[in-house]
């Protein structure tokens, strides 16, 4: 049985009650390690340490500490096979999409940001007689919870940015995808990092997350996850007038013009939609497809969605892993069922799959396409967050934008058009933070990345981010 341990003040440890939660493989349904069921002892724990840090951290300045995260940055990339296999394990996901984007996002996070600090700046506003300048200061002490589906990557994500603008940080992963961040932990201590400077505490997001979220010295907080719980935290930080960034749910629509460039929108489609079990926020979980080429498009997407295997993550060959946990599993399956309700016509998959030998206990579902729905119907408007998507033809711009934009949520948005002025028209018009057009999932990491309406508050990504885990000061000087 694998132990993994909080690390706090440099030093792995179990909780201070001892007491621990079992975490499961999602592929065989079996516990294959331990966690540390923390609580608010441990985040008191924490923060003395991180506190008693603030200052070395803060004084070693931008060049110190791009030096040791750096170093972080080229331990992943050492270290990205045993990575890789412990997110597969951990998550579900496919082996070879772990080692292809979890992990070596991972490293690219941290070297982002370790080489970004050192070229943000402050502000300057000249006029005659005056000058004015800006100053920007840690925070001191920030908390970054993240979530399941990405583990390794968005938690380096958020750490990242907290930890190069000179902040220690308190964070905690997901609870049912612990391993990675454990071994982040050691890999920070053999990078060099100082004591308390970073400290990861696992657990229970009711117990430890809350506890880390209501802490008084707990300066702000990065959130990713789902859009209830984002209420949850901004309802308990408001009257602590914390900073608060939040990466929430989406339920993203792929719009796609018969003037499209049609394979390669096909094959997007299919990926948007069914990458990573469909666990993405970005995911393309709602595909409007213009009348004219709808039949056609219907009829390869199917055959596509029927090509992907869905089976053992260690294999080369399975696209679509198992699901994170038994609940997610149930919540999916709950879905396609709830499509039917609402007349829905299941195109293919709808249903749980039981593999063979070591997988046999495993959360696998088939990738699942429907049709018939109505676009402001329950399934068209939930976050289903599974590989589960629906088609809806559309007729015209108009049409297709009200589909698109009914929703409580506002994310990602990818748009497949050869007509320029079509593309931008629509992309203008979309309620939505992110936009791609003729791609999906192509990623700067200097752009602002984030959610209009349920979706989110606040951005991440390049600046945004160093910006957000610091306080800005403006200095006015009068010229005699
Ligand atoms: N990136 C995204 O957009 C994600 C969306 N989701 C959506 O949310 C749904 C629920 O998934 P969950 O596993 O429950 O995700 P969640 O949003 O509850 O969990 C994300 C993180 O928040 C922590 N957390 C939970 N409650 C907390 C609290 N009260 N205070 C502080 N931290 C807390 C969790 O321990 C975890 O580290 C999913 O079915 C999916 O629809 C889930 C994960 C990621
Ligand atoms: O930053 C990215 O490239 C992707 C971020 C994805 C999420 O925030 C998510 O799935 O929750």
């Amino acid at each position: 049985m694998i132990e993994i341990l909080n690390y706090i003040g440099g030093t792995l440890q179990k909780s201070l009650s001892g007491d621990f939660l079992p975490n499961i493989e999602p592929a065989t349904g079996k516990i294959f390690a331990q966690l540390p069921r923390s609580n608010e002892k441990d985040v008191a724990l924490a923060i003395e340490f991180a506190q008693k840090a603030t200052e070395q951290w803060k004084n070693l300045g931008a060049d110190g500490r791009a030096k040791i995260l750096l170093k972080i940055a080229d331990l992943i990339d050492q270290n990205a096979e045993i990575l890789a296999q412990a997110e597969s394990r951990d998550n579900g996901k496919p082996l070879w999409l772990a080692k292809q984007m979890d992990i070596p996002r991972a490293s690219q996070n941290m070297r982002f940001y370790a080489t970004a600090s050192l070229h943000w700046s402050n502000e300057s506003y000249q006029q005659v007689g005056n000058l004015n300048y800006t100053l920007r200061e840690p925070l001191g002490v920030v908390g970054c919870i993240s979530p399941w589906n990405l583990p390794l990557y968005l938690f380096t994500w958020k750490i990242a940015p907290a930890l190069a603008s000179g902040n220690c940080v308190i964070a905690k992963p997901s609870e049912l995808t612990p391993y990675t961040a454990f071994l982040f932990s050691q890999i920070c201590i053999e990078a060099g990092l100082p004591a308390g400077v970073l400290n990861i505490l696992h657990g229970y997001g009711n117990e430890v997350g809350e506890a880390i979220v209501t802490h008084p010295k707990i300066k702000a907080i990065s959130f990713t996850g789902g859009t209830r719980t984002g209420a949850r935290i901004a309802s308990l930080v408001a009257p602590q007038f914390k900073k608060l960034s939040l990466e929430l749910g989406g339920k993203n629509p792929t719009i796609i013009f018969a003037s499209a460039d049609y394979e390669k929108a096909l094959q997007t489609a299919v990926r948007a939609a069914f990458l990573n079990q469909g666990e993405i926020c970005l995911c393309g979980s709602r595909i409007f497809v213009e009348k004219p080429i709808y039949e056609q498009f219907k009829q390869d997407f199917i055959r596509e969605t029927q090509k992907l295997k869905v089976g053992n993550p260690k294999e080369e060959t399975t696209f679509v892993g198992a699901l994170v946990s038994e609940a997610h599993l149930q919540k999916v399956l709950s879905y396609i069922e709830l499509a039917k309700q609402e007349g829905g016509t299941i195109l293919t998959g709808g249903k749980r799959i039981f593999l063979q030998g070591e997988n046999a206990g495993g959360f696998f579902v088939e990738p699942t396409v429907i049709e018939g729905l109505s676009y402001d119907c329950r399934t068209n408007q939930e976050e289903i967050f599974g590989p589960v998507v629906t088609l809806t033809p559309f007729e015209t711009e108009a049409e297709v934008l009200t589909y698109a934009n009914s929703v409580q949520y506002g994310l990602a948005c990818s748009i497949w058009t050869q007509n320029l002025s079509q593309a931008h028209r629509i992309a203008h018009k979309i309620e939505s933070g992110i936009v791609w057009i003729n791609c999906w999932l192509l990623r700067d990491l200097r752009t602002p990345f984030g959610g209009v309406k349920n979706s989110g508050v606040g951005r991440e990504g390049g600046f945004e981010a160093l910006n957000f885990f610091t306080e800005e000061k403006n200095i006015c000087l009068k010229i005699e």
